[in-house]
Protein backbone atom coordinates (compact mmCIF):
# COMPACT_ATOMS: atom_id res chain seq x y z
CA UNK A 1 0.00 0.00 0.00
CA UNK A 2 1.13 3.30 -0.81
CA UNK A 3 0.02 6.93 0.75
CA UNK A 4 -0.12 10.44 -1.43
CA UNK A 5 -0.86 13.87 -0.43
CA UNK A 6 -4.38 15.19 -1.01
CA UNK A 7 -2.75 18.26 -2.65
CA UNK A 8 -0.78 15.68 -5.43
CA UNK A 9 2.05 16.87 -5.40
CA UNK A 10 4.57 14.92 -3.33
CA UNK A 11 5.53 11.10 -4.37
CA UNK A 12 3.64 8.43 -2.89
CA UNK A 13 5.31 6.97 0.02
CA UNK A 14 5.25 4.38 2.30
CA UNK A 15 3.48 3.61 5.27
CA UNK A 16 6.23 4.02 7.38
CA UNK A 17 7.56 7.35 5.47
CA UNK A 18 4.01 8.74 5.41
CA UNK A 19 4.28 7.95 9.38
CA UNK A 20 7.23 9.69 9.95
CA UNK A 21 6.78 12.73 7.59
CA UNK A 22 3.39 13.22 9.07
CA UNK A 23 2.52 16.38 7.12
CA UNK A 24 2.79 15.99 2.81
CA UNK A 25 5.55 18.45 1.80
CA UNK A 26 3.45 19.99 -0.40
CA UNK A 27 1.11 20.92 2.43
CA UNK A 28 -1.28 17.96 2.40
CA UNK A 29 -2.34 15.49 4.58
CA UNK A 30 -1.49 11.08 3.61
CA UNK A 31 -4.36 8.91 2.36
CA UNK A 32 -3.64 5.77 1.34
CA UNK A 33 -2.95 5.61 -2.57
CA UNK A 34 -6.69 3.18 -2.57
CA UNK A 35 -8.91 2.65 0.19
CA UNK A 36 -8.90 -1.35 0.56
CA UNK A 37 -12.37 -3.06 0.03
CA UNK A 38 -13.70 -5.10 2.53
CA UNK A 39 -15.95 -8.25 1.76
CA UNK A 40 -18.17 -10.27 3.61
CA UNK A 41 -14.93 -12.31 4.55
CA UNK A 42 -13.01 -10.20 5.81
CA UNK A 43 -15.83 -8.74 7.71
CA UNK A 44 -16.05 -12.68 8.90
CA UNK A 45 -12.47 -12.42 9.87
CA UNK A 46 -12.87 -8.71 11.87
CA UNK A 47 -16.07 -10.26 13.62
CA UNK A 48 -13.91 -13.72 14.77
CA UNK A 49 -11.56 -11.14 16.52
CA UNK A 50 -14.18 -8.55 18.48
CA UNK A 51 -13.45 -9.49 21.44
CA UNK A 52 -9.98 -9.27 21.04
CA UNK A 53 -8.91 -5.35 20.77
CA UNK A 54 -5.20 -5.79 19.74
CA UNK A 55 -6.17 -9.01 17.47
CA UNK A 56 -8.50 -6.67 15.51
CA UNK A 57 -5.95 -3.37 15.23
CA UNK A 58 -3.73 -6.12 14.05
CA UNK A 59 -6.08 -7.66 11.50
CA UNK A 60 -6.97 -4.10 10.27
CA UNK A 61 -3.96 -2.22 10.56
CA UNK A 62 -2.07 -5.17 8.51
CA UNK A 63 -3.67 -3.73 5.38
CA UNK A 64 -2.04 -0.36 5.82
CA UNK A 65 1.31 -0.75 6.82
CA UNK A 66 2.90 -2.91 4.57
CA UNK A 67 6.36 -2.32 4.85
CA UNK A 68 6.68 -3.36 8.29
CA UNK A 69 6.79 -7.03 8.99
CA UNK A 70 3.40 -9.04 9.92
CA UNK A 71 5.30 -9.98 13.09
CA UNK A 72 6.94 -6.80 14.27
CA UNK A 73 3.37 -5.01 13.77
CA UNK A 74 1.60 -7.64 15.90
CA UNK A 75 4.00 -7.21 18.80
CA UNK A 76 4.06 -3.53 18.40
CA UNK A 77 0.09 -3.07 18.82
CA UNK A 78 0.22 -5.82 21.33
CA UNK A 79 2.42 -3.34 23.75
CA UNK A 80 0.30 -1.03 22.80
CA UNK A 81 -2.87 -1.65 24.72
CA UNK A 82 -0.74 -3.10 27.41
CA UNK A 83 -1.25 0.31 29.24
CA UNK A 84 -5.11 0.08 29.40
CA UNK A 85 -6.83 -0.50 31.98
CA UNK A 86 -9.83 -2.50 31.19
CA UNK A 87 -9.39 -5.95 29.54
CA UNK A 88 -12.02 -4.88 27.15
CA UNK A 89 -10.02 -1.84 26.20
CA UNK A 90 -13.00 -0.12 24.55
CA UNK A 91 -16.07 -1.06 26.71
CA UNK A 92 -19.43 -1.14 24.53
CA UNK A 93 -22.13 -0.02 27.66
CA UNK A 94 -25.53 0.07 26.88
CA UNK A 95 -27.77 2.13 29.03
CA UNK A 96 -31.01 1.76 27.22
CA UNK A 97 -32.41 -0.63 24.27
CA UNK A 98 -31.33 2.17 21.75
CA UNK A 99 -28.31 4.00 23.54
CA UNK A 100 -24.73 2.63 23.64
CA UNK A 101 -21.55 4.21 24.79
CA UNK A 102 -18.26 3.48 23.74
CA UNK A 103 -15.49 4.21 26.60
CA UNK A 104 -12.89 5.38 24.81
CA UNK A 105 -10.88 6.95 28.16
CA UNK A 106 -9.45 3.71 29.73
CA UNK A 107 -5.86 4.55 28.34
CA UNK A 108 -3.03 6.02 30.27
CA UNK A 109 -4.22 9.66 29.39
CA UNK A 110 -7.81 8.76 30.03
CA UNK A 111 -8.91 10.18 26.70
CA UNK A 112 -9.41 8.72 23.31
CA UNK A 113 -6.08 10.21 22.01
CA UNK A 114 -4.65 7.07 23.61
CA UNK A 115 -5.70 4.55 20.90
CA UNK A 116 -3.68 5.96 18.72
CA UNK A 117 -0.99 7.78 20.14
CA UNK A 118 0.01 4.64 22.30
CA UNK A 119 0.63 2.63 18.78
CA UNK A 120 2.35 6.01 17.44
CA UNK A 121 4.96 5.96 20.33
CA UNK A 122 5.94 2.44 19.62
CA UNK A 123 5.98 2.55 15.36
CA UNK A 124 8.14 5.73 16.06
CA UNK A 125 10.07 3.64 18.37
CA UNK A 126 10.80 0.70 16.39
CA UNK A 127 11.46 3.24 13.30
CA UNK A 128 14.22 4.59 15.72
CA UNK A 129 15.65 1.44 16.38
CA UNK A 130 15.74 0.31 12.39
CA UNK A 131 16.94 3.46 11.35
CA UNK A 132 19.22 3.94 13.59
CA UNK A 133 18.12 8.13 13.76
CA UNK A 134 16.81 9.71 16.70
CA UNK A 135 13.11 11.84 16.21
CA UNK A 136 11.75 15.20 17.37
CA UNK A 137 7.93 14.88 17.63
CA UNK A 138 5.85 18.31 17.15
CA UNK A 139 2.32 19.09 18.19
CA UNK A 140 -0.19 20.98 18.81
CA UNK A 141 -2.88 20.14 21.65
CA UNK A 142 -6.66 21.80 22.71
CA UNK A 143 -5.76 19.32 25.90
CA UNK A 144 -5.96 15.62 25.39
CA UNK A 145 -3.66 15.43 22.08
CA UNK A 146 -0.79 16.78 23.54
CA UNK A 147 -0.64 14.77 27.02
CA UNK A 148 -1.38 11.53 25.16
CA UNK A 149 1.40 11.77 22.79
CA UNK A 150 3.46 12.92 25.81
CA UNK A 151 3.05 9.10 27.33
CA UNK A 152 3.16 7.42 24.15
CA UNK A 153 6.86 8.16 23.56
CA UNK A 154 7.61 8.65 27.45
CA UNK A 155 11.07 7.01 28.17
CA UNK A 156 11.40 6.41 24.69
CA UNK A 157 15.16 6.94 23.85
CA UNK A 158 16.59 8.80 20.88
CA UNK A 159 13.36 10.52 20.85
CA UNK A 160 11.83 14.33 22.11
CA UNK A 161 8.49 15.64 21.95
CA UNK A 162 7.50 19.19 21.69
CA UNK A 163 3.84 20.13 22.84
CA UNK A 164 2.54 23.68 22.13
CA UNK A 165 -0.91 23.94 23.71
CA UNK A 166 -3.01 27.72 24.50
CA UNK A 167 -2.13 28.96 27.97
CA UNK A 168 -5.14 28.90 30.37
CA UNK A 169 -7.12 27.35 27.88
CA UNK A 170 -7.03 23.47 29.00
CA UNK A 171 -7.90 22.15 32.25
CA UNK A 172 -5.59 22.57 34.95
CA UNK A 173 -5.48 18.67 35.11
CA UNK A 174 -4.93 18.05 31.32
CA UNK A 175 -1.91 21.20 31.65
CA UNK A 176 -0.24 18.76 34.73
CA UNK A 177 -0.55 15.55 32.25
CA UNK A 178 1.38 17.38 29.88
CA UNK A 179 3.97 19.72 32.50
CA UNK A 180 4.10 17.17 35.31
CA UNK A 181 5.98 14.34 33.82
CA UNK A 182 9.44 15.29 35.25
CA UNK A 183 10.73 13.13 31.71
CA UNK A 184 13.59 15.26 30.27
CA UNK A 185 12.97 14.59 26.80
CA UNK A 186 9.46 16.45 27.06
CA UNK A 187 8.72 19.87 26.16
CA UNK A 188 5.23 21.64 26.95
CA UNK A 189 5.25 24.93 25.14
CA UNK A 190 2.61 27.20 26.66
CA UNK A 191 1.14 29.74 23.49
CA UNK A 192 -1.03 33.10 24.35
CA UNK A 193 -3.56 32.30 21.58
CA UNK A 194 -5.88 29.56 20.77
CA UNK A 195 -5.54 26.19 19.34
CA UNK A 196 -5.49 27.01 15.74
CA UNK A 197 -3.01 29.60 16.18
CA UNK A 198 -0.90 26.71 17.76
CA UNK A 199 -2.00 24.33 14.71
CA UNK A 200 -1.57 27.44 12.45
CA UNK A 201 1.82 27.64 13.55
CA UNK A 202 2.79 23.87 13.88
CA UNK A 203 2.34 23.68 10.05
CA UNK A 204 4.27 26.30 9.18
CA UNK A 205 7.20 24.95 10.83
CA UNK A 206 6.50 21.92 8.72
CA UNK A 207 6.36 23.85 5.96
CA UNK A 208 9.97 24.48 6.14
CA UNK A 209 11.67 21.36 4.44
CA UNK A 210 14.88 22.14 5.49
CA UNK A 211 14.50 22.48 9.05
CA UNK A 212 12.13 19.48 9.46
CA UNK A 213 14.83 17.03 7.85
CA UNK A 214 17.72 18.51 9.65
CA UNK A 215 15.68 17.43 12.79
CA UNK A 216 13.65 14.30 11.55
CA UNK A 217 10.39 16.55 12.58
CA UNK A 218 7.25 14.18 12.77
CA UNK A 219 3.98 15.07 13.97
CA UNK A 220 1.57 13.67 16.09
CA UNK A 221 -1.66 15.74 15.45
CA UNK A 222 -4.26 13.88 13.56
CA UNK A 223 -2.58 15.26 10.33
CA UNK A 224 -0.37 12.07 10.25
CA UNK A 225 -2.50 9.64 8.96
CA UNK A 226 -1.65 6.91 11.36
CA UNK A 227 -3.57 8.50 13.95
CA UNK A 228 -7.04 7.98 12.16
CA UNK A 229 -5.98 4.82 11.14
CA UNK A 230 -5.68 3.21 14.44
CA UNK A 231 -8.85 5.08 15.17
CA UNK A 232 -10.91 3.07 12.56
CA UNK A 233 -10.86 0.40 15.01
CA UNK A 234 -12.54 1.51 18.32
CA UNK A 235 -15.51 1.93 15.40
CA UNK A 236 -15.09 -1.56 13.76
CA UNK A 237 -14.56 -3.21 17.18
CA UNK A 238 -17.95 -1.46 18.54
CA UNK A 239 -20.10 -2.25 15.48
CA UNK A 240 -19.03 -5.81 15.58
CA UNK A 241 -20.33 -5.70 19.06
CA UNK A 242 -23.79 -4.33 18.77
CA UNK A 243 -26.69 -6.28 19.09
CA UNK A 244 -27.76 -7.57 15.04
CA UNK A 245 -30.73 -5.50 15.18
CA UNK A 246 -29.07 -2.05 16.07
CA UNK A 247 -25.97 -2.69 13.89
CA UNK A 248 -27.76 -2.20 9.93
CA UNK A 249 -29.47 1.16 11.95
CA UNK A 250 -26.75 2.51 14.54
CA UNK A 251 -25.69 6.62 14.29
CA UNK A 252 -22.28 7.22 16.00
CA UNK A 253 -22.08 9.96 17.76
CA UNK A 254 -18.72 11.81 17.56
CA UNK A 255 -17.80 14.44 20.14
CA UNK A 256 -15.97 16.56 17.36
CA UNK A 257 -13.53 19.43 16.73
CA UNK A 258 -10.09 18.61 14.39
CA UNK A 259 -12.45 15.72 12.79
CA UNK A 260 -9.80 13.42 12.66
CA UNK A 261 -11.94 11.19 15.37
CA UNK A 262 -15.06 11.37 13.24
CA UNK A 263 -13.05 10.88 9.69
CA UNK A 264 -12.10 7.38 10.86
CA UNK A 265 -15.42 5.96 11.34
CA UNK A 266 -16.23 7.75 7.71
CA UNK A 267 -12.92 5.99 6.02
CA UNK A 268 -13.65 2.60 7.78
CA UNK A 269 -17.40 3.28 6.17
CA UNK A 270 -15.88 4.03 2.77
CA UNK A 271 -13.86 0.66 3.28
CA UNK A 272 -17.16 -1.23 3.38
CA UNK A 273 -18.30 -1.81 6.70
CA UNK A 274 -21.94 -0.94 6.28
CA UNK A 275 -22.24 1.68 9.27
CA UNK A 276 -25.17 3.66 8.72
CA UNK A 277 -24.66 6.97 9.97
CA UNK A 278 -22.22 9.67 11.81
CA UNK A 279 -23.92 12.69 13.84
CA UNK A 280 -20.99 15.35 14.57
CA UNK A 281 -21.45 17.10 18.09
CA UNK A 282 -19.83 20.31 18.87
CA UNK A 283 -19.92 22.51 21.21
CA UNK A 284 -20.08 26.51 20.56
CA UNK A 285 -17.77 26.14 18.50
CA UNK A 286 -19.51 25.14 15.71
CA UNK A 287 -18.14 25.53 12.29
CA UNK A 288 -18.61 21.80 11.62
CA UNK A 289 -22.46 22.15 13.04
CA UNK A 290 -23.04 24.91 10.49
CA UNK A 291 -21.07 22.59 7.80
CA UNK A 292 -23.50 19.72 7.88
CA UNK A 293 -26.52 21.50 8.46
CA UNK A 294 -25.94 24.44 5.58
CA UNK A 295 -22.60 23.16 3.62
CA UNK A 296 -20.87 26.32 4.47
CA UNK A 297 -17.61 26.25 6.07
CA UNK A 298 -16.83 29.61 7.21
CA UNK A 299 -14.39 30.40 10.47
CA UNK A 300 -15.63 32.16 13.26
CA UNK A 301 -13.57 33.42 16.64
CA UNK A 302 -12.95 30.34 18.59
CA UNK A 303 -14.61 31.19 21.90
CA UNK A 304 -13.33 29.46 25.45
CA UNK A 305 -16.09 26.59 26.79
CA UNK A 306 -16.56 23.85 29.30
CA UNK A 307 -15.56 21.38 26.61
CA UNK A 308 -11.95 22.91 25.91
CA UNK A 309 -10.59 20.41 23.62
CA UNK A 310 -13.32 21.02 21.32
CA UNK A 311 -12.21 24.82 21.11
CA UNK A 312 -11.16 24.65 17.39
CA UNK A 313 -12.70 26.52 14.03
CA UNK A 314 -10.28 25.40 11.53
CA UNK A 315 -10.58 21.69 11.47
CA UNK A 316 -7.01 20.02 9.81
CA UNK A 317 -8.96 16.78 9.08
CA UNK A 318 -11.54 18.86 6.30
CA UNK A 319 -9.21 18.69 3.90
CA UNK A 320 -9.18 14.78 3.19
CA UNK A 321 -12.80 15.17 3.89
CA UNK A 322 -12.73 17.66 1.04
CA UNK A 323 -10.67 15.37 -1.19
CA UNK A 324 -12.77 12.05 -1.33
CA UNK A 325 -16.32 14.98 -1.75
CA UNK A 326 -14.47 16.21 -4.58
CA UNK A 327 -13.61 12.94 -6.08
CA UNK A 328 -9.85 12.78 -5.34
CA UNK A 329 -9.83 15.79 -7.84
CA UNK A 330 -6.08 17.32 -5.93
CA UNK A 331 -6.12 20.33 -8.57
CA UNK A 332 -9.11 21.28 -7.08
CA UNK A 333 -8.38 20.63 -3.40
CA UNK A 334 -5.45 22.91 -3.52
CA UNK A 335 -7.57 26.05 -4.94
CA UNK A 336 -9.92 25.24 -2.45
CA UNK A 337 -7.77 25.18 0.62
CA UNK A 338 -5.80 28.31 -0.95
CA UNK A 339 -9.61 29.92 -1.03
CA UNK A 340 -10.20 29.24 2.32
CA UNK A 341 -6.76 30.38 3.60
CA UNK A 342 -7.57 33.42 2.38
CA UNK A 343 -10.90 34.34 2.72
CA UNK A 344 -11.64 31.79 5.29
CA UNK A 345 -15.00 30.20 3.53
CA UNK A 346 -16.15 27.42 0.98
CA UNK A 347 -19.54 26.40 0.17
CA UNK A 348 -20.20 22.70 -0.38
CA UNK A 349 -21.85 22.28 -3.42
CA UNK A 350 -21.55 18.52 -3.14
CA UNK A 351 -21.16 15.89 0.76
CA UNK A 352 -22.27 12.90 1.88
CA UNK A 353 -25.27 14.08 3.33
CA UNK A 354 -27.06 10.86 3.65
CA UNK A 355 -24.25 10.19 6.60
CA UNK A 356 -23.67 12.98 8.17
CA UNK A 357 -25.94 14.84 10.81
CA UNK A 358 -24.95 17.20 13.36
CA UNK A 359 -25.77 18.89 16.24
CA UNK A 360 -24.33 21.38 18.84
CA UNK A 361 -24.43 22.29 22.17
CA UNK A 362 -23.55 25.47 24.27
CA UNK A 363 -21.99 25.87 27.36
CA UNK A 364 -24.80 26.66 29.19
CA UNK A 365 -26.62 23.60 28.09
CA UNK A 366 -23.68 21.16 29.09
CA UNK A 367 -23.72 20.83 33.19
CA UNK A 368 -27.79 19.95 32.10
CA UNK A 369 -27.41 17.54 30.16
CA UNK A 370 -24.55 15.78 32.49
CA UNK A 371 -26.84 16.51 35.37
CA UNK A 372 -29.49 14.55 33.19
CA UNK A 373 -27.82 11.95 31.87
CA UNK A 374 -26.20 10.73 35.60
CA UNK A 375 -30.50 11.23 36.60
CA UNK A 376 -31.85 9.10 34.15
CA UNK A 377 -28.79 6.17 33.37
CA UNK A 378 -26.60 6.87 37.14
CA UNK A 379 -24.09 7.53 33.98
CA UNK A 380 -21.21 10.71 34.43
CA UNK A 381 -20.55 11.99 30.97
CA UNK A 382 -17.44 14.15 30.82
CA UNK A 383 -18.36 17.69 28.91
CA UNK A 384 -17.05 16.79 25.34
CA UNK A 385 -19.00 13.46 25.85
CA UNK A 386 -21.97 15.68 27.04
CA UNK A 387 -22.14 17.51 23.95
CA UNK A 388 -23.27 14.11 22.12
CA UNK A 389 -26.47 13.80 24.23
CA UNK A 390 -27.51 16.54 23.19
CA UNK A 391 -30.13 15.65 20.26
CA UNK A 392 -29.81 11.80 20.45
CA UNK A 393 -32.25 10.72 17.80
CA UNK A 394 -35.31 8.80 18.78
CA UNK A 395 -35.51 6.38 15.96
CA UNK A 396 -32.70 4.82 15.67
CA UNK A 397 -30.06 3.54 17.84
CA UNK A 398 -27.10 5.80 19.10
CA UNK A 399 -23.66 4.48 19.89
CA UNK A 400 -22.65 7.65 21.56
CA UNK A 401 -18.38 7.68 21.85
CA UNK A 402 -17.13 8.98 25.24
CA UNK A 403 -14.27 10.51 24.39
CA UNK A 404 -12.59 11.31 28.16
CA UNK A 405 -12.95 10.40 31.67
CA UNK A 406 -15.06 12.73 33.87
CA UNK A 407 -12.43 12.55 35.93
CA UNK A 408 -10.45 15.15 33.44
CA UNK A 409 -12.73 17.60 34.19
CA UNK A 410 -13.68 17.86 38.11
CA UNK A 411 -15.23 21.29 38.37
CA UNK A 412 -17.73 21.24 35.53
CA UNK A 413 -18.83 17.61 37.25
CA UNK A 414 -19.31 19.01 40.57
CA UNK A 415 -21.01 21.97 39.25
CA UNK A 416 -23.60 19.37 37.53
CA UNK A 417 -24.12 16.96 40.02
CA UNK A 418 -22.20 18.23 43.14
CA UNK A 419 -19.39 15.57 43.47
CA UNK A 420 -15.81 15.02 41.61
CA UNK A 421 -14.89 12.02 39.83
CA UNK A 422 -10.88 11.20 40.61
CA UNK A 423 -8.60 8.65 39.24
CA UNK A 424 -5.19 7.75 40.58
CA UNK A 425 -3.35 8.61 37.54
CA UNK A 426 -4.16 12.24 37.87
CA UNK A 427 -4.01 12.27 41.79
CA UNK A 428 -0.01 11.79 41.40
CA UNK A 429 0.23 14.80 39.13
CA UNK A 430 -1.24 17.50 41.75
CA UNK A 431 2.18 17.10 43.97
CA UNK A 432 4.63 17.44 40.98
CA UNK A 433 6.01 20.77 40.00
CA UNK A 434 4.61 21.99 36.77
CA UNK A 435 7.72 22.66 34.02
CA UNK A 436 6.32 24.52 30.90
CA UNK A 437 7.98 27.06 28.63
CA UNK A 438 6.43 30.57 27.53
CA UNK A 439 6.81 30.83 23.44
CA UNK A 440 5.08 33.19 21.16
CA UNK A 441 3.19 31.09 18.57
CA UNK A 442 5.43 32.24 15.73
CA UNK A 443 7.26 29.91 13.70
CA UNK A 444 10.89 31.51 14.45
CA UNK A 445 10.21 31.08 18.20
CA UNK A 446 9.13 27.28 17.75
CA UNK A 447 12.40 26.54 15.36
CA UNK A 448 14.69 28.39 17.51
CA UNK A 449 13.28 26.26 21.09
CA UNK A 450 13.56 23.16 18.84
CA UNK A 451 16.92 23.82 17.91
CA UNK A 452 17.85 24.42 21.19
CA UNK A 453 16.35 21.54 23.09
CA UNK A 454 16.01 18.42 19.74
CA UNK A 455 17.74 14.94 20.51
C1 LIG B 1 -12.16 14.72 24.83
C2 LIG B 1 -12.22 15.08 23.39
N1 LIG B 1 -13.38 14.92 22.74
C3 LIG B 1 -13.49 15.23 21.43
C4 LIG B 1 -12.43 15.75 20.72
C5 LIG B 1 -12.62 16.07 19.27
O1 LIG B 1 -11.99 15.10 18.47
P1 LIG B 1 -11.50 15.46 17.01
O2 LIG B 1 -10.54 16.59 17.17
O3 LIG B 1 -10.84 14.25 16.50
O4 LIG B 1 -12.70 15.85 16.25
C6 LIG B 1 -11.20 15.96 21.37
C7 LIG B 1 -10.02 16.51 20.69
O5 LIG B 1 -9.60 16.10 19.69
C8 LIG B 1 -11.08 15.57 22.71
O6 LIG B 1 -9.92 15.68 23.35
N1 LIG C 1 -8.74 18.11 20.55
C1 LIG C 1 -7.41 17.88 20.21
C2 LIG C 1 -6.94 18.83 19.16
C3 LIG C 1 -5.92 18.20 18.27
O1 LIG C 1 -6.52 17.21 17.51
P1 LIG C 1 -5.73 16.13 16.70
O2 LIG C 1 -6.70 15.06 16.45
O3 LIG C 1 -5.24 16.77 15.48
O4 LIG C 1 -4.57 15.66 17.50
C4 LIG C 1 -6.56 17.88 21.46
O5 LIG C 1 -7.05 17.42 22.47
O6 LIG C 1 -5.44 18.31 21.45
Amino acid sequence: MRYTSTRGQTPALSFSDAVATGLAPDGGLFLPETLPAFDAAQLARFDALKNDYAGLCFEFLRHFATDIPEETLRAIIAKSYTTFSVPEIAPLKQLSPDLFVLELFHGPTLAFKDFALQVLGNLYEHQCRVRGESINVLGATSGDTGSAAIHGLLGKPGTAIFILYPDGRTSPLQERQMACTGAKNVFALAIDGTFDDAQSALKDVFGDQEFRTRYHLSAVNSINLARVLAQCVYYLSAWLRLPEGARASAEFVVPTGNFGNVLAGWMLQKMGVPIRGFKVATNQNDILHRLFTTGEYSVADVRPSLAPSMDIQVSSNFERFLYYSLGRDTARVREVMSTFKTTGRYVFENFDRDTFSASRCDDAEIPGIIKRVYQDFGYIVDPHTACAFKDLSRDRASVVLATASPAKFPDTIREAIGMEPTDPALEILKARPLVKHKINADPAAIKAFITANAV
